[in-house]
């Protein structure tokens, strides 16, 4: 990997290159998986088997490459799967499959000569059963976020962060259909046609993007859109995971014009930091509670992209209370210039709702 001088200079310089090498890695297993499920037919489109093969082959890799590149380091991890399902009797031909298909990306990959059998699959797994906390560092994994659009073959990512001492100071974003080229001229971006985006962000050093086969790493920030008549919005593909009645309300009050842009996944908090869109509202139905790991990579890119993530109330995110964040009530990331704005529209929607 080639040491550029901001990555060098960089405090989490090492965790950063071990973090962005698994997150490739899982990136490949689950294209692979992705391609095979597009191309069966409708029946088994409908069946969940690879999509968990997916998440439980990505945490492996992940948890397995993090531990071979820093050795040294205490390993700790918050993510999203664990092995109960996998230890149940009927479970054991997933398992199997699993344990090839892991096998078989490191193969491919080259680098790194071993072969894991079940067991050290499932114990990779738990390797991500961590609670997290205010103290020391503990990694946090999404394997696959936006499964839903990993099914339909739309946007999906990888997201992994690093908190230490509580605060996220590390975030990757790997986001295999999200064309590298900006749907907007803000960042003038003219990388062609390519797809697959990967987005990485350390305390201090900025936020980047690259193509996810590689490429020379481009400083991104968000747009600096001040009227909000002139912003566009982001928010969840699925209408279960957000409440349109309200952010059409609050994009009423706003004065946004362009209609939402939906899209599945933390390849929204990525498209935001390069400034593709201006707003992203994740304003969830009553009593949901959000996960760290949904959260926690992309909010980074975005803070490092010069961009603010506040809850409902106007407060910064809190990653350091374990597996889950301590609000209810929404997630709003945009510029330090439409926050205020944004901020007193959400509350007021949330207040007429009441
Ligand atoms: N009812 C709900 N409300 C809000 N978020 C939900 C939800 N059900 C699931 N989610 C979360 O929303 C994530 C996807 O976010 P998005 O809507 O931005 O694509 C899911 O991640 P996974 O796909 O990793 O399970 C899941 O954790
Ligand atoms: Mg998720
Ligand atoms: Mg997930
Ligand atoms: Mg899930």
């Amino acid at each position: 990997m080639s040491q550029l001088p901001e990555v060098a200079a960089n405090p989490y310089g090492a965790e950063l290159a071990a973090a962005k090498k698994a997150v490739a890695l899982a990136a490949r297993l689950c294209q692979r998986v992705q391609r095979g499920i597009l191309q069966s037919d409708v029946q088994s489109k409908a069946d969940r088997t690879p999509v968990t093969v997916a998440d439980y082959g990505s945490q492996v890799l992940i948890s397995l490459v993090l531990k071979k590149e820093l050795p040294s380091q205490s390993f700790s991890m918050v993510a999203e799967e664990d092995s109960k399902d996998l230890r149940k009797d009927d479970a054991q031909e997933i398992l199997e499959h699993i344990t090839s298909l892991v096998n078989e990306t490191i193969v491919n990959d080259g680098s790194y000569n071993m072969s894991l059998s079940k067991e050290d699959v499932l114990a990779a797994i738990d390797g991500g059963n961590s609670e997290g906390g205010p103290s020391g560092r503990h990694w946090i994994l999404d394997p696959i976020d936006g499964t839903k659009g990993f099914i339909r073959g739309d946007q999906y990512a990888i997201a992994l962060g690093l908190l230490d001492e509580g605060r996220v100071v590390l975030g990757v974003l790997g986001c295999p259909n999200l064309p590298l080229k900006s749907t907007n001229m803000h960042n003038g971006s003219s990388s062609g046609d390519q797809v697959g985006s990967f987005f990485f962000a350390t305390i201090g050093c900025g936020a980047r993007v690259e193509a996810l086969e590689g490429s020379e790493p481009q400083k991104i920030s968000m747009c600096s859109i001040k009227n909000p008549a002139d912003a566009s919005f982001f928010e969840s593909f699925e209408a279960s995971h957000s409440k349109r009645d309200l952010t059409s309300s609050i994009a009423e009050k706003l004065g946004v014009q362009a209609p939402a842009v939906r899209m599945d996944s933390q390849a929204k908090y990525g498209a935001l930091a390069r400034g593709d869109g201006a707003i992203y509202l994740r304003i969830p139905h009553k009593g949901y509670i959000e996960t760290v790991w949904d959260n926690a990579a992309g909010s980074i890119v975005v803070t490092e992209a010069g961009g603010m993530v506040k809850d409902a109330s106007g407060n910064d995110l809190d990653f350091s209370k374990g597996r889950y964040l301590d609000r209810d009530r929404g997630i709003i990331a945009t510029n330090k210039y439409l926050m205020p704005m944004v901020l007193k529209a959400v509350q007021e929607a949330i207040k007429e709702e009441q």
